[in-house]
């Protein structure tokens, strides 16, 4: 039975989710590095909102994770790069708490405009100072969105509501996308030098990051009003706090800060500002969504290979998961065998898919093919890191799909091109889920992969099996199987071996040194 931990405050409709589902659950919040360090490893799945950060060290320590699912969007408390090279799939619910978020936003821009939270304590001190609580109309303002994803654009449709001017800038945001949602795209100055609010809905990344600093701040209308309820680092928080106190910034409103938990912020005692402790997805619905939504997406990973939301994998939904297994075996072994026998740098990768299975989610199927071939190159490599590892490496990676398929009713052909060659292997499904080498090299076979194999590239000459078959006899190793294949008749031959024991290096070197024999080669699986 597949265990998760819980390592943040999460609905408990997540615990639930995940007993009703067979996978046995532990909740543990407020660890500290070092404990989650300590634990981690007996854990196949993790589940987490904001607080764990899911560093290398941490990864390291997890030596059976399979996957991090976060019950909520930014995953910028997880190395994703550090998980896809240990192979760990990073999921995220990417939509479970965006209409809590922006209304946050949304209240955050309220708060601002009429002073709410220093008018509410104010007025509960039992002072009635109505003229010092003079606000703003939200009215024919102009509000410039930096970021227009899930949240922006509902934030977007919320201001467009109140009869609020929307621009945006977001250089992923297509045109007919903006007219749909009614907001001008504009550029970057442009949305400093117009917006009466600004609001930041993007991601923190190394292209956001300090995105509102002082020279941004600079080009902005003054009396601007700025609200952030996305990352604290999207703002450089010492020129966001000189420009409120020398008031061309004329209000902040922050749910989230550079260094969280804020405990102690500069921010704090200002009158202009309103902060809250990062509460843009506090709300029950969100919390329930996002919960949910986390243990369903870790529960069919672990339980049936079904990927869903993730950001380091392509997706594969719970109908695909059975139909791709089989495949996913052979192409397993197909990539293995290619791997094993290239002995020069790998240039190009091309993979053919034709007949049945043309018509499945191919792109796991080509990231477990990398996974199998870089595999024997570099330890560490799996189907999550594979595509990464490939374009590291410079690899052309290409895909061919076929309806049709001469001699099988499903055929996945790797075609390999080195430094000094290129080789091709086919493989097919017998009876639907038997994986079998079809052919190699353009030469036609039918061989079962089995743990321990021989492959030796010869001239077909007479006597070649016979003084194979003693090579191996006087070594001690069994043979399970023999396929053979060759073309033409008295041309290049092949000859598959399965045996019951690994072939040692100096059986493959007698092999090596008999006549007519081209490569040989131990093969492992
Ligand atoms: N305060 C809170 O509790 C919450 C905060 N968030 C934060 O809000 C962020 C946005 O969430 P969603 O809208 O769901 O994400 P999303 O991925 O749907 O939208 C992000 C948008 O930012 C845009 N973008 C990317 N790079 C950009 C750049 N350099 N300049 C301008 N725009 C850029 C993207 O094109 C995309 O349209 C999350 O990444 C998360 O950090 C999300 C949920 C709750
Ligand atoms: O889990 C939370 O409370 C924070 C939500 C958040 O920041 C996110 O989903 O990106």
């Amino acid at each position: 039975m597949p265990k998760v931990l819980i390592s943040d405050a999460l609905s408990p409709a997540a615990v639930a989710i995940f007993r009703d589902r067979g996978v046995e659950v532990d909740v543990k919040t407020d660890l500290k590095p070092e404990e989650l360090k300590a634990i981690i490893g007996q854990y196949d799945g993790l589940a987490i909102r904001s607080a764990t950060k899911v560093t290398k060290e941490v990864l390291a320590a997890a030596t059976n994770l399979k996957v991090v699912g976060r019950a909520g969007i930014g995953v910028d408390n997880v190395d994703v790069p550090a998980a896809t090279q240990r192979g760990v799939v990073v999921m995220n619910t990417p939509f479970g708490n965006s209409i809590t978020t922006a209304e946050h936003a949304i209240a955050m821009m309220f708060a601002l405009a009429r002073q709410l939270p220093d008018a509410n304590a104010s007025t509960h001190a039992g002072k009635w100072e109505k003229s010092r609580f003079m606000g703003v109309e939200l009215y024919g303002k102009t509000l410039g969105l930096i970021g227009c994803g899930n949240i922006g654009s509902i934030v977007a449709d919320r201001a467009i509501g109140l009869k609020m001017k929307v621009i945006a800038y977001d250089p992923f945001l297509s045109p007919d996308r903006a007219l749909d949602l009614g907001v001008e795209k504009v550029e970057l100055d442009g949305l400093f030098q117009r917006a009466d609010f600004l609001t930041l809905h993007t991601p923190l990344t190394d292209q956001t990051r300090n995105i509102v600093d002082a020279a941004a701040i600079a080009k902005m209308k003054p009396g601007v009003r700025i609200i952030n309820c996305a990352r604290g680092g999207l703002i450089v928080e010492e020129d966001l706090l000189a420009a409120l106190k020398s008031g061309h910034v004329a209000g902040a409103a922050l749910d989230v800060f550079a260094v969280e938990p804020a405990k102690e912020s500069a921010f704090f005692g200002l009158p202009n500002v309103v902060c809250t402790p990062h509460l843009g997805a506090a709300t029950s619905e969100a919390q329930e969504n996002v919960a949910l939504q986390v243990a369903e997406q870790i529960s069919d990973f672990l339980l049936s290979g079904a990927v869903t939301n993730a950001l380091n994998m392509p997706s594969v939904t719970a109908e695909e998961a059975p139909k791709l297994k089989p495949y996913l075996a052979l192409v397993e072994q197909l990539g293995g065998f290619a791997g094993q026998i290239t002995e020069t740098r790998l240039k190009a990768v091309n993979i053919t898919y034709e007949g049945d299975v043309a018509q499945l989610n191919t792109r796991p199927i080509t990231s477990v093919i990398l996974a199998g071939l870089l595999r024997p190159l570099l330890d560490s490599v799996n189907m999550v890191s594979a595509p990464v590892v490939a374009r590291e490496y410079d690899i052309d990676v290409s895909e061919t799909k076929r309806e049709t398929c001469e001699d099988y009713h499903t055929l996945v052909r790797l075609t390999v091109t080195t430094e000094r060659q290129t080789r091709t292997i086919a493989g097919s499904l017998f009876a639907g889920t038997k994986p079998r080498i079809v052919e190699l090299e353009g030469i036609s076979l039918e061989a079962e992969v089995a743990r321990n194999m021989l492959f030796v590239r010869n001239e077909d000459k007479p006597g070649f099996i016979g003084r194979l078959g003693t090579v191996l006899g006087d070594a001690g190793i069994n043979i399970a199987n023999f396929n053979l294949g060759r073309r033409p008749e008295g041309g290049s031959a092949l000859a598959l071996v399965s045996v019951d024991s690994p072939v040692a290096d100096e059986v493959v070197k007698a092999v090596l040194a008999l006549p007519s024999v081209v490569q040989a080669k131990a093969l492992n699986f």
